[in-house]
């Protein structure tokens, strides 16, 4: 049950008998399920491009249809909707034909309510489940994310977010790169009271203008070139949840105001129907860009700025929170050794010293890659300085080519240097000669 206290699920009906149809649309409906009807296979089409169903309940004897020709027609319109075949008795062979073809269930008419209510809880059960399996395997994917700070400024941060998390307010959080803003907009999340529905983010720089509006609103089948399938986008995936905009200052600015109307009115449209959709979804969202300075200069709308800036939150970078760095460094060598079957227990004395006088441009991200190469390379219990690779100061010379370094190495330097250099992500790309998302990434993996 959702909060307003109805079950959440939406149900469509395919049958050629209106009596069953209307039997079957009152005994679900009274469970408080959401439920539409189609009477053929063209209607079942049509109403699956205008509407998105969770489960569906399909006779196979469709008039002069095919049901299994329906069936397989809905698994490319909505592969993400349970399939229950209803079928006479003397045609349970056709509803294991229909099994093979992806249904996930069949029952036998005559049928009870309760048999049918109990398909439905059963399958709507399942899909809640693995859109929750989805969500926990990203979690995991993820060393260890304890915020617990002994710094004071980290810990005003922790406490304002935990303060802002119990309310729906949207949360705007900023600080340099790799400082944690999507480690704490996930906490965020947790902390809130919509921690059991999912936290989906999204990657702003890592799309462009429509390929973001379809992953955000979703699409129907053939609403442009490529879409061989329909999609429901994140928004209808985050429902009752939370959206986590990452580095929204490279958020499109051609659909800012589609972001904008839904921040405000909860609704938008997929591309390709027109059918007004809403969605009750939390907005959380990160950048290390100044976007004030942004809305001045035009490249930031300033309405969609206020809307997500209600609550601001400072992340402060590593160098200003000294008291954390070797609690992380010990944190993420415990991980890393276990990870990768190494030795390395602890850091030496100089080892511990080297981290807490180094600048950490790239933050807690930087960190962690120091430690998961010391942690691969170290063959004693003990990690080094020499296994940190910085030395004993920043590294600040410009490489040289012929140097002894490797193209890793080399490539990283090229990179930083050339955002150093360049006024946004779009530039650097450009200047690299690679594509914005193919640069999102390599920032992330080198740890920039
Ligand atoms: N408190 C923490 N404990 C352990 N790991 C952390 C913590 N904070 C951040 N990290 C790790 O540091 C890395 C960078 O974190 P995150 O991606 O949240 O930073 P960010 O500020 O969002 O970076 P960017 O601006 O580049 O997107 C990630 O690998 C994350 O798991």
């Amino acid at each position: 049950m959702d909060e307003a206290g109805t079950k959440n699920g939406r149900i469509l009906l395919v049958d050629d008998e209106s009596a069953i149809l209307r039997t079957f649309r009152y005994c679900l409906e009274d469970e408080g399920y959401e439920v539409a009807t189609a009477n053929s296979a063209a209607q079942a089409e049509a109403v699956l491009q205008q509407q998105v169903f969770d489960l569906c309940f399909l006779d196979l004897r469709l008039g002069d249809d095919n049901g299994l020709d329906v069936l397989a027609q809905m698994r490319i319109q909505a592969p993400w909707m349970r399939v229950v075949i209803v079928t006479a008795h003397s045609a349970v062979d056709t509803a294991v034909d229909a099994m093979q073809a992806g249904a996930m269930d069949y029952l036998v008419k005559p049928c009870t309510p309760d048999q049918l209510r109990l398909a439905a809880s059963k399958q709507l059960e399942v899909r809640r489940l693995a859109a929750r399996l989805e969500a926990l395997e990203g979690e995991v994917r993820r060393p260890h994310d304890g915020l617990d700070s002994r710094s004071p400024s980290m810990m005003g941060v922790l406490e304002t977010a935990r303060q802002v998390a119990g309310t729906d307010a949207n949360v705007l959080i900023l600080g340099e790169s790799g400082t944690g803003k999507g480690e704490l907009a996930r906490a965020i999340h947790r902390w809130s009271k919509r921690a059991k529905k999912e936290c989906v983010t999204i990657n702003c720089p890592s799309l462009t203008g429509e390929l973001m509006e379809s992953e955000l609103f979703g699409h129907t089948r053939g609403a442009f070139t490529g879409a061989n399938e329909s999609t429901l986008g994140r928004v209808s995936q985050a429902d009752g949840g939370t959206l986590f905009l990452d580095e929204i200052g490279d958020f499109p600015m051609s659909l800012q105001p589609k972001l904008l109307r839904f921040i405000q009115d909860k609704e938008y449209e997929r591309i390709g129907d027109p059918v007004t959709r809403h969605a009750n979804v939390r907005i959380l969202a990160a950048t290390n860009l100044d976007l004030a300075e942004m809305v001045k200069a035009g490249k930031f709308r300033e309405d969609l700025f206020y809307r997500l800036n209600v609550i601001t939150v400072n992340l402060p970078p590593l160098r200003e929170r000294t008291e954390d760095i070797l609690d992380l460094a010990d944190r993420f060598l415990a991980h890393f050794v276990k990870e990768y079957g190494r030795p390395a227990r602890a850091f030496s004395a100089e080892a511990r010293d080297a981290m807490l006088k180094y600048h950490w441009p790239g933050n807690i991200r930087e960190l962690r890659n120091v430690i998961e190469r010391a942690s691969i390379i170290c063959p004693l219990e003990s990690v080094q300085i020499t296994h940190l690779g910085f030395g004993e100061a920043a590294p600040s010379n410009s490489p040289k080519i012929g140097a002894e370094m490797s193209l890793l190495e080399l490539e990283k330097a090229h990179i930083a240097a050339v955002l150093a250099n360049s006024e946004t992500l779009d530039q650097a790309a450009r200047t690299l000669g690679i594509d914005a998302s193919t640069l999102y990434r390599k920032r992330k993996q080198l740890g920039l």
